[in-house]
Parts: C-alpha cells; sequence; structure tokens
C-alpha cells in the first residue's frame, strides 16, 4: 500500500443492518453486484468499474483496514503534509462506519466505557487520534516541541458548526450552571470560510489541544453530536457533512531561526448522496419536510464537489484553465487540495451490496471514477512560519477577539481546555 489509497471501494456487508435497502439483501434476494478483491473490480447491474486501486473485501475488519491505508498518510501528516481521508457514498452504505465507527460508538468512548486504547470497533479517525497523541508523545521525548490539537465542524444548512463549542455548551447545560441556557445558533458557533487563505481554511472554530485520554474522550463527546436523523435508508443517518481535523505544530530550528511548521489532517465524513424519494418517501409530510430539505441542499454540495472534480478533469485533459471560484460551496474549497494533490489523499467510496440501491450504487461509483482520475497526489510538506511572525498574527487575532468579547453577555467564558482557533 503506497499510493495513500486514491480510489478504494469498501464494499458494505450484506445485511450489516442501518435499515432501508439492506434489508433486502439480509433476505438473501440476488443483489445485482459482484466484486473480486483481488482483481479490485465491481459490477452494478452488468455494469463493470476497475478503477478502483483496492476493492476491500466486507469482511476486513477496522484494524485491518486501518493497517492497509493509514500509516503512510499518518506519516505524511507528521512530517508536515497535509492530508484528506475522505469517505463517500450513498446514504446508509458505511461512510460514518469507516471514519468513525458504528453508531453510539463514539458516546460510549466519551463515557469512558471503551478504555484509553484502541476498541475494535473504532473508525479511522479515532485510531488516528490515538496514533497521533502516541507519536507527538514520542517526538516529545526526543526533546522536539510539537502540539496537537482538534476540531471538528459540521457543514450544513444552518451553516457551519463548531462541534466542540457545542458540545462544551451541553455540558455546561448538564451542569445547570447557568452559563449555558440558550439554545445553538450558527451566529454563536458559526465558524467561517477564509477564502483569503491557501488553501481556503475554516476558521473560529475551537481547537482542542490532545495532551491526555480526557482531551481525547472529550473530542469524542463533541463528535457524539453529531446531527442524526432516521431516513428510510439508514436509521441513524448524517444529516450533514462532518469534518474532524487534527492540526500538528511542531517547533524547529533552522538556520539559528525558530519555525513552526503546521500540518492539517481533516477527516471526511460526507453525508449520504440520496434520492428524495428513496430516503423520505413519495409524499413528504410537513414534519419531514425539515429533514427532506435538508437532504436536498446536502445533495446540492454533493454535486457541487461533483462538478468541481469533472470540469477539473476535464480541463486537465483539454489543457485549460480552471478556477475553483466558480463553485459556491464550502465542501469544494476544504477539499480543494485533494484536487490539485497537494494533499495526500485517501478516498473511501462505500458501497452497499443491496438490489434497491443499484442506482445510487452506480452513482457513487462514477464519483470514485473521476476522483480518480484526478492529479496523482504530489503532496509537499507545508512551509515552515518564523515563531516570532505566528506570535505576532496570534496576538494581533486575540486582540480582536477580547475587543469582540467586551460587553457580550458570556464575557466568553469557555472551559480551560479550550481556546480559539486564530485561522
Ligand atoms: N463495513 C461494515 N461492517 C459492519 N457494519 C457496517 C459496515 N458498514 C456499515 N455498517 C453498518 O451499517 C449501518 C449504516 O452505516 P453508516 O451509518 O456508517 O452509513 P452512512 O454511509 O454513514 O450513512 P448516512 O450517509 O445515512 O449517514 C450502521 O449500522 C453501520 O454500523
Amino acid at each position: 500500500m503506497n499510493d495513500g489509497g486514491l480510489a478504494v471501494v469498501r464494499m458494505k456487508p450484506l445485511g450489516a443492518g442501518g435499515g432501508g435497502g439492506e434489508r433486502s439483501s439480509a433476505s438473501g434476494a440476488p443483489s445485482g453486484v459482484t466484486f473480486s478483491a483481488p482483481k479490485a473490480e465491481v459490477t452494478v447491474d452488468g455494469r463493470l468499474f476497475s478503477y478502483p486501486s483496492h476493492v476491500i473485501a466486507p469482511e476486513m475488519d477496522q484494524q485491518a483496514l486501518y493497517d492497509a491505508f493509514m500509516p503512510v498518510n499518518m506519516q505524511a501528516f507528521v512530517d508536515g503534509v497535509n492530508v484528506n481521508v475522505i469517505a463517500y457514498g450513498q446514504t446508509g452504505s458505511g461512510k460514518t462506519h469507516t471514519v468513525f465507527g458504528p453508531p453510539g460508538i463514539l458516546a460510549r468512548a466519551a463515557a469512558g466505557e471503551l478504555g484509553d486504547g484502541v476498541d475494535q470497533d473504532y473508525g479511522l479517525f479515532p485510531r488516528g487520534v490515538l496514533g497521533a497523541v502516541d507519536t507527538v508523545g514520542k517526538l516529545r521525548q526526543e526533546g522536539i516541541a510539537a502540539v496537537l490539537t482538534a476540531s471538528a465542524v459540521e457543514l450544513s444548512i444552518m451553516g457551519n458548526e463548531d462541534m466542540l463549542a457545542r458540545s462544551e455548551t451541553a455540558v455546561r447545560r448538564a451542569a445547570n450552571d447557568g452559563a449555558g441556557t440558550s439554545q445553538w445558533s450558527s451566529a454563536a458557533l458559526g465558524v467561517a470560510l477564509d477564502k483569503a487563505s491557501d488553501p481556503p481554511r475554516l476558521c473560529g472554530m475551537t481547537e482542542l489541544p490532545l495532551d491526555s485520554p480526557a482531551d481525547v474522550r472529550l473530542l469524542c463527546g463533541a463528535l457524539a453530536t453529531r446531527n442524526t436523523a432516521g431516513t428510510l435508508m439508514n436509521n441513524t443517518s448524517s444529516r450533514s457533512h462532518c469534518f474532524a481535523f487534527l492540526t500538528l505544530r511542531v517547533l524547529k530550528d533552522e538556520a539559528g531561526v525558530a519555525r513552526v511548521r503546521t500540518s492539517r489532517f481533516q477527516f471526511v465524513d460526507l453525508a449520504g448522496s440520496e434520492r428524495l424519494k428513496d430516503a423520505h418517501g413519495a409524499s413528504v409530510s410537513w414534519k419531514e419536510g425539515g429533514e427532506a430539505l435538508n437532504g436536498m441542499l446536502t445533495n446540492y454540495s454533493l454535486t457541487m464537489l461533483s462538478a468541481c472534480v469533472r470540469g477539473l478533469v476535464e480541463a486537465k485533459r483539454k489543457r485549460a484553465k480552471f478556477s475553483f471560484r466558480a463553485f459556491l460551496s464550502d465542501l469544494v474549497d476544504l477539499l480543494q487540495e485533494s484536487m490539485t494533490g497537494d494533499a495526500a489523499t485517501a478516498c473511501f467510496v462505500c458501497l452497499s451490496q443491496a438490489p434497491t440501491n443499484l442506482v445510487h450504487s452506480k452513482f457513487a461509483l462514477d464519483f470514485g471514477e473521476v476522483f480518480a482520475q484526478l492529479s496523482a497526489p504530489r503532496p509537499r510538506a507545508t512551509k515552515p512560519v518564523p515563531l516570532a511572525l505566528l506570535a505576532k498574527q496570534t496576538n494581533a487575532t486575540l486582540g480582536e477577539a477580547r475587543r469582540a468579547l467586551q460587553g457580550s453577555k458570556s464575557g466568553g467564558r469557555l472551559g480551560s481546555r479550550l481556546s480559539r482557533d486564530g485561522g
């Protein structure tokens, strides 16, 4: 495994659960989906897809998946390269399972039920977090100054939500300390996209320093607040795109100048692509209307992503100019580095074998096919920034934040472990 996993298809086990389309597979109906892991091929409804670099058989467990694809990407991250791990696929096909684990696992981890080590059901992210914490500990033992932080953001129609700030509000509310009684609003916890930075970055989100098992539990608790809802296709369907970030800052001495190199690892659990009729039924009631609208707009951002990838591949073929500016979607901006090849990238197309899902399965494989034609990754380590400059910028940001908070009702009280990210 040395390409990091640019075009991987992961087959969901027949009848693995989740409701909806899987029921028919569980009952043993002919599925119309065949695959060969050794040949890395999938056939859906008679159409052969032979582009995948790997086809993951349903019996491959979470540990084996991590071992096959993640060490090379984790090493790149530690070496200063930005990395994106993306799960794409129709609703209920196993994206959240791949990135985070089965339903409820993060809440159990947050409650301390799973201990401080790697649980067998953990997906790529919790495993990556524990691996990164371990690595940073080793760097520190070698005398290298390194800081690892985590952030988590949901991209939804209500705006981009800071999951750590939201969960802290929830914790305060539960503790009934009187500080967090208001409902969430995007104005209070929203995270903006800074398009001026290169590449575009989310800013204004909480960064949680990861130093101890308690920090990892806090992070799991924040991710467990993911916005999910039951649909006809998945009992616990994620209704948003979820970005979980690890940021690593390492202090280096270069020719007598102290510099900080920053690399970012984005774990991306995309919301499911779905046909509204399949997910919500032919007649959507008022009660379900909000969810259906959410699904429609989520599909819109996925369509935008797909159009961008296709446009870029076509522009490269014709040697024409291409600009990301036309695509009005934070999702596109945040994944830009994967499209240009500047970030190390693993893309997992998750696939259901259920006969009722054949059309969706073909859509998902179509996306993977185009994505696989993007530039081969040629990731470079990010450029270290002088520590003095970073300190100046951070102080300026803190000053602005203080001024903005002056007079605000809450006084900007945040938990002692949380700090606001300046960008
Ligand atoms: N490889 C797998 N092994 C075992 N169970 C799986 C696997 N993939 C998915 N499942 C199970 O199938 C169900 C649906 O999966 P999951 O919620 O991850 O789908 P999803 O693609 O994230 O859906 P949505 O887009 O609707 O959020 C879950 O119960 C999950 O644990």
